[in-house]
């Protein structure tokens, strides 16, 4: 059994004194359920707003199974790029995972494969975890075109990599049909046809391959039972301490079953 990543991104969201909270909470249930470890086969990450990377940094500690991301990085390491964030600046904040290309950022900031490629290099040259999510409109969907859409978007952005810099990056498949308040719950079985196609491009060459998109603690157990998934990444389920617990939970019991 792989090791379930089951991670949260904040997205615009929490204050620095919500933001503390939830950390605060994460690392005091680590300590007393699980002695400051992980749960046993779970691999937890956290994704704040930028503002909010060193408060839960130093909330969470040098030495916490919890790794810490920030939600885009650009390609270049320094310079003129007003408004931006480097990778080396994220590192130098405590970020260990940089997210790359979510649907979000494609529709609303002008993301493309190719920056998305240029970011994925940018976080391998600096040592930390590319997590790319990728995944197709309602519209691709309908037209039947999920998995050749997905594997593209996945190919175009981690073209030239080395095997084993491809087995330090993780996939995230986020249909934008499923995510957030507009989105609905995918289905087990609307899932079953992109995960066998990643499966067969990705099983065992990257680091995971996760779901997204309206993540519940009703679904999440069956999503985790698809072949080919090792993981969830989770907004607004997520967003109360408690509901990441749980989810954590219940990828612990997967684990370990
Ligand atoms: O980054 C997380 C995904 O966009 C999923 O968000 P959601 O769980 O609120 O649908």
């Amino acid at each position: 059994m792989p090791t379930l990543w089951i991670g949260t991104s904040w997205k615009m969201t929490k204050t620095l004194v919500e933001g503390r909270a939830w950390a605060e909470g994460l690392r005091d249930h680590l300590v007393a359920e699980h002695g400051g470890a992980a749960p046993s086969g779970v691999q937890p990450f956290v994704i704040p707003s930028f503002t909010a990377t060193t408060t839960v940094a130093g909330i969470l500690g040098e030495d916490s199974p919890v790794l810490l991301g920030v939600q885009n990085a650009h390609w270049e390491d320094a310079g003129a790029w007003t408004g931006e964030v480097s990778v080396p600046q994220a590192k130098d904040a405590g970020a260990q995972v940089v997210e790359i290309g979510h649907s979000e950022r494609r529709e609303h900031f002008g993301e493309t494969v190719e920056t998305t490629r240029l970011k994925v290099a940018a976080a391998l040259r600096h040592g930390l975890t590319p997590l790319l999510c990728i995944g197709e409109s309602a519209e691709v969907k309908d037209a039947g075109g999920s998995s050749a859409f997905i594997l593209e978007q996945a190919a175009g952005a981690l073209e030239g990599l080395s095997p084993q810099e491809l087995s330090r990056v993780v996939i995230a498949y986020e249909p934008i049909w499923a995510i957030g308040e507009k989105g609905r719950p995918a289905t087990v079985e609307e899932l079953i046809e992109p995960f066998a196609a990643l499966g067969a491009e990705y099983s065992g060459r990257v680091a995971g391959l996760l779901y997204g998109g309206s993540v519940n603690l009703d679904n999440a157990a069956a999503l985790l039972g698809i072949e080919h998934v090792t993981g969830l990444f989770v907004g607004r389920t997520a967003w109360r301490l408690e509901g990441y617990l749980e989810l954590l939970r219940i990828a612990q019991a997967h684990a370990t079953a």
